[in-house]
């Protein structure tokens, strides 16, 4: 049997609030799939409260110790129906008399993972109806199975993505590849921006860059106080192509990595690694001795920059956020002489031009990185992006700030959007004390890298997260 049709007999435990069911019907509770009946809870607590699948899958699997087949299908419907929300909503409005929003949330949910095993992994319908009403009549009970079979079977009928795609008649391009590529429209909208830079954006790269946005991403690793030819045997992966530190693992559980347990190496995606070590590369006339990490939790960047520093060079690390500071106390364990501050970027507690090179990691909306967490793209919307933007601005002048005449800011954002990107940068470029290093030339070993004067990294390109950075000099 294959993994789709294998029933894994795990049981749903009993759950204390179904105590007033009838005995008869409890003798007769079938017994659930195992992969299905977690990957219906992580969309449960995903919609019912705000949970992040990366956070809740792991921890279920972990606790029902599914077998790795089990493990890795729940993975794969979680995850993959959490992505095609948009898709498999648009289908299933077709389908049901009423608005979905006035369905019961968990007939909802139950009827996304069944749509997404029949148009998306073509899972044989007898398998994914049967499944998904057996799950229903478990959790909502009997009387919401009849309509999930009956619209999961009209589902089935309707064929497969690309035949739903066509059925739903998108109006135009950009509608097309938000069904196709399971992505909100204002986001297809700001990816295609961010590609044609000015220009027109060519149909293709928009959509290979959308379906890499789509992917499961593979894991990278970062050697830190390791070789990194040593972390590649120990880890089997391979040398990532952009930074010398990198390791690309493919997939597999870097928890069983020695090196990572030690804090040696670390989980880093390769694009992060070159943010990070554009702040390194830029010229520097002058000390350099002094360097800010202005927003560091949980401490990635901050835990390379510490790694790869001269000697000699002083690193400080600050967040806001008292908790995030302290994940990265615990990220720059090993590296006892960084200073981790709690400070708010856009009102900085040390004097003007403190610092000789200042990162700026700057929060936003994530939309580069949304391969890590399948649910955001539907949690974002285009009103996150202005104020957003504006802390980005505030905290582009803190930085400014802090860096003396002569030295360097990166700014960096995993967002390509321009809102978030050229634009704030263009308009710290304007001021008469600032000017712009060109990334590309520090980077040309990394062909597609240029996005104008400044840098951007892209899934379908780079195989990283769609980073962009930029490097600004205070003049005076
Ligand atoms: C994109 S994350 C940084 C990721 C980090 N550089 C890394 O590589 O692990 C942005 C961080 O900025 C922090 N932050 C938000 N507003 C801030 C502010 N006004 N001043 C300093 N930090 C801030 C957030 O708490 C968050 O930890």
């Amino acid at each position: 049997m294959t993994g789709p049709e294998r029933r894994a007999g795990h049981k749903r435990r009993n759950d204390p609030g179904r105590g007033n069911q009838r005995p008869q019907s409890r003798r007769h509770r079938p017994t659930l799939d195992g992969a299905r009946l977690t990957a219906y809870d992580v969309l449960d607590g995903v919609s019912s409260r705000d949970a992040y699948a990366n956070l809740l899958l792991p921890q279920l699997l972990r606790e029902r110790q599914l077998e790795p087949r089990d493990a890795a299908f729940a993975t794969q419907l979680a995850y993959g129906t959490l992505r095609a929300t948009g898709t498999l909503d648009a289908v299933l409005a077709t389908l049901v008399s009423r608005p979905l929003a006035e369905l019961d949330r968990k007939v909802l949910d139950l009827l996304r993972l069944g749509a997404y095993q029949l148009i998306d992994l073509r899972v044989p319908a007898h398998a994914a109806v049967d499944t998904t009403v057996a799950l229903t009549r478990a959790i909502v009970g009997t009387g919401a199975s009849g309509l999930v079979n009956a619209v999961l079977r009209k589902v089935a009928a309707g064929g497969d993505r690309a035949a739903w795609v066509a059925a739903l008649q998108p109006a135009d391009d950009d509608a097309r590849l938000a069904l196709s590529t399971d992505h909100p429209r204002w986001i297809v909208e700001a990816w295609r921006d961010a590609l044609a830079d000015g220009a027109s954006a060519d149909d293709a790269e928009v959509e290979a860059a959308l379906l890499a946005d789509d992917a499961a991403p593979e894991v990278h690793l970062v050697a830190r106080r390791i070789d990194r030819a040593e972390l590649a045997a120990e880890s089997g992966g391979e040398p990532g192509p952009w930074s010398l530190y990198a390791v690309r693992l493919g997939s597999g559980d870097p928890g069983r990595i020695a090196a990572v347990r030690s804090g040696a190496a670390a989980v880093q995606d390769e694009g992060s690694q070159l943010a990070a070590l554009a702040l390194t590369r830029a010229p520097l006339d002058g000390p350099d001795v002094r360097w800010l990490d202005m927003c560091a939790g949980p401490g990635g960047k901050a835990g390379l920059l510490a790694a790869v520093r001269p000697a000699g060079v002083h690193l400080t690390a600050a967040d806001r956020a008292p908790h995030r500071a302290e994940l990265v106390r615990s990220a720059l364990a090993g590296a006892d002489d960084v200073e981790v501050v709690v400070a708010d970027g856009t009102a900085p507690p040390w004097p003007e031009g403190s610092f000789d090179r200042v990162l700026l990691d700057a929060p936003c909306t994530g939309l580069g990185a949304l391969r890590r967490r399948p649910e955001v793209r539907w949690r974002r919307t285009a009103d996150d992006v202005a104020p957003l933007a504006e802390l980005q601005r505030q905290l582009l002048d803190g930085a400014l700030a802090s860096v003396r005449p002569g030295g360097v800011v990166a700014y960096v954002t995993c967002s390509p959007h321009t809102a978030e990107t050229v634009d704030v940068v263009d308009a710290a470029a304007a001021r008469d004390d600032v000017e712009v290093l060109p990334v590309a030339p520090l980077f040309g070993e990394v062909p597609g890298i240029e996005r104008g004067r400044y840098g951007q990294l892209w899934p379908h390109r780079h195989g990283t997260d769609a980073m962009f950075l930029a490097l600004l000099r205070r003049t005076r």
